[in-house]
């Protein structure tokens, strides 16, 4: 069975032009596997608006984001850091998830 993603709505356009290749989460969406098919809805409304394919899970700190996570989520550093703080306040242990749409 396709498991499940949710992304925010504001997030959606950059997914379906494929500005937005990674997603940085947290340990309990840490355990998809390469190659596995997710199926996308919004968080919001739960609307699915598209199917993507895990590239890879990488493990990554806080303080290791880089310039190249920022454009890969089509953010600058700044604005990435920012966002993280407030989906996940004072974590440092954090997951990113590589994919590509289907
Ligand atoms: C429920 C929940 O946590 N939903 C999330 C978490 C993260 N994102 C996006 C926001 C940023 O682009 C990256 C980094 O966390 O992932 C999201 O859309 N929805």
């Amino acid at each position: 069975m396709k498991r499940e993603i949710t992304f925010y709505r504001r997030f959606e356009a950059d997914i379906l032009s494929g500005k937005k290749t990674i997603t940085i989460r947290d340990s309990s969406e840490s355990h998809f596997e390469k190659g596995e098919l997710l199926s996308v809805s919004r968080y919001e409304d739960g609307g699915y608006f598209c199917t993507i394919e895990v590239e890879s899970v990488t493990p990554v700190l806080m303080s290791e984001l880089t310039e190249l996570h920022a454009a890969q989520e089509n953010m600058t550093l700044d604005e990435l850091k920012q966002v993280i703080s407030e989906i996940y306040p004072g974590l440092n242990e954090l997951y990113v998830i590589s994919f590509h749409i289907r």
